[in-house]
């Protein structure tokens, strides 16, 4: 990837979670989804969670997110010099095949929506764009080509900018090289990696040939949705 860092935003934050449980209603008492999970993820640094189909991996995520409520526990993004609301907004979350998601026919108009144009001026909107197309390594594609002509990889590339569009502290990110072929997971790996200066990012995956060497710190999600700290890098 080309590009320069991606920003001078906010500075970036620990994720931690402490004795995250969850347990939807209607789900049998015997069975949470997640039980007694507690992880952290030190500012700029990237922390993956592993294991298989079902444990509950993308509803971790979704907590963290705040998309859905724990049953008990405690999740905190931890910052200097911003106030809660702020802390919220600065949650970038990426699911897996984002490009299913996309809601608009341009690259423009997709970021559009991550961040409306009456909320900033022209020109923030113009330089805040050239700032994240450039570290993404999209900057060679003009704005308007429709987004059904790219590449998967790009594709890729275009969700992370309109993840990255409101400068977030934190990066969660479902399965990121999922579909792609050998060369768009490289490139993507690459990307993340330089994500990494700027975000603390949290990865869940089964995946992980490429993240490996990117990876500080790993949990493994076991059934039951309980989470268990490996050492890492894996021993040979
Ligand atoms: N709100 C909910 N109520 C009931 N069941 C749920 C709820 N949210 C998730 N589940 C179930 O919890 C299980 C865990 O799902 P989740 O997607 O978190 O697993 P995962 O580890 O990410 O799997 P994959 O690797 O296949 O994406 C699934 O069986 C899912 O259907």
């Amino acid at each position: 990837m080309q590009g320069q860092a991606v920003d001078r935003g906010p500075p970036s934050a620990d994720i931690e979670v402490q004795n995250l449980s969850f347990h939807p209603a209607g789900t049998p008492p015997e069975a949470p989804l997640l039980t007694d999970v507690s992880l952290k993820v030190p500012a700029k640094q990237m922390g993956l969670v592993y294991g298989r189909s079902g444990a509950g991996k993308t509803t971790l995520l979704q907590l963290i997110a705040g998309l859905t409520q724990p049953t008990t526990g405690r999740i905190a993004v931890i910052e200097h010099a911003v106030t809660s609301s702020e802390r919220l907004a600065r949650i970038g979350l990426v699911f897996q095949f984002p490009e299913r998601h996309f809601l608009a026919a341009t690259l423009q108009q997709e970021l559009a929506f991550a961040w409306p144009q009456d909320m900033v001026s022209l020109q923030q909107l113009s330089s805040r764009a050239g700032v994240v197309l450039d570290a993404l390594g999209l900057d060679h594609i003009p704005l308007d080509t429709p987004l059904r002509q790219l590449s998967d990889g790009y594709k890729r590339r275009c969700a992370l900018a309109c993840a990255l569009w409101c400068r977030p502290s934190v990066l969660l990110l479902d399965e990121p090289l999922a579909g792609l072929d050998w060369q768009s997971r490289a490139d993507i790996a690459s990307v993340l990696g330089k994500l990494k200066q700027e975000c603390t990012v949290l990865v869940v995956s089964h995946d992980l040939r490429e993240l490996e060497p990117l990876i500080d710190v790993a949990w493994e999600m076991e059934a039951g949705g309980k989470l268990k700290s490996v050492q890492w890098p894996p021993a040979q």
